[in-house]
């Protein structure tokens, strides 16, 4: 299986955010890869009155990524946009995942909202505007388990751990829009953690650079395998990084060093 993660700078228009995203497939597929995942708020990441108006899972968003997915013949990690939910005032931010046919397999709505205050640096109130999703979701990608999350729910171990036991998850998606100020010293540490701790590949796609005053992402897309090492990583700015998911080895390091098996809590 190779899995290709793709660095997007989103902004406040649409279009342009959806054609970027559409070419960095392309190019995941040009590369060979069979998945591809893309960043949290793929299609728009710019001031709330800018926002297009929440929609449905096959509303313009799962249409254009589920009409690209069947084109180009790879799975898609489309992750993130603002899903309509029965409260006007709250979207779910909802991850989707189409299979090389363009059928929706999966969903995923973050659970772990991001509230935070660092005066000066970080200031989001994520849950004035998003429900928090309840159900983690792990989906089959052609035997490959695959556990979903997004972004600040990488700093929950608990949810990566029942991805991985209770849902046998090998690879854990990450698609993120990770703050400049807290991901230069966590986002790699966290993702490398994440990998060692459940003995899984990780492939994290990430927003990068500036999207609007106050908004700077870090980016550093990154493949890790299941030994926390880096097997492939982004550079500054938009693209994409590519890596072959050696499954023999996950099964050589969960055996050799049998630490989800000797768990004992
Ligand atoms: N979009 C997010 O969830 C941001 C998470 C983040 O930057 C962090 O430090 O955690």
């Amino acid at each position: 299986m190779r899995v290709a993660v793709c660095q997007l700078n989103a902004r406040d228009d649409r279009a342009a955010n959806l054609a970027a995203a559409e070419a960095l497939l392309a190019r995941a597929a040009a590369a060979g890869a069979d998945l591809a995942v893309l960043p949290e708020y793929v299609d728009y990441l710019g001031p709330a009155k800018g926002m297009p108006e929440p929609e449905s899972v096959d509303g313009v968003v799962g249409e254009f990524f589920a009409a690209v997915a069947r084109r180009l013949g790879i799975w898609v990690v489309a992750g993130s946009f603002h899903e309509a939910g029965p409260d006007p005032e709250h979207t779910w931010n909802t991850l989707l995942v189409f299979d090389r046919a363009g059928a929706l397999a999966a969903s995923y709505r973050k659970i772990h909202l991001y509230d935070v205050e660092i005066p000066g640096r970080v200031s989001y109130l994520e849950s004035a505007t998003v429900t928090p999703g309840d159900q983690p979701v792990v989906v089959d990608v052609e035997g490959l388990r695959v556990g979903l999350s997004i972004c600040y729910d990488l700093r929950f171990p608990e949810l990566y751990r029942q991805l991985a036991t209770e849902g046998g998850a090998q690879l854990l998606v990450v698609p993120a829009a990770f703050m400049m100020h807290t991901g230069r010293d966590h986002w790699e540490v966290l993702l490398r953690a994440r990998a060692i701790e459940n003995q899984c590949f990780v492939a994290a796609a990430g927003q990068t650079g500036d999207h609007e005053p106050g908004r700077t992402c870090f980016g550093r897309s990154m493949v890790v395998d299941p030994w926390g090492t880096v097997l492939s990583q982004v550079p500054d700015g938009p693209g994409l990084a590519v890596s072959d998911l050696d499954l023999d080895r996950l099964r050589t390091i969960r055996a050799e060093l049998p630490s989800l098996a000797n768990r004992r809590l």
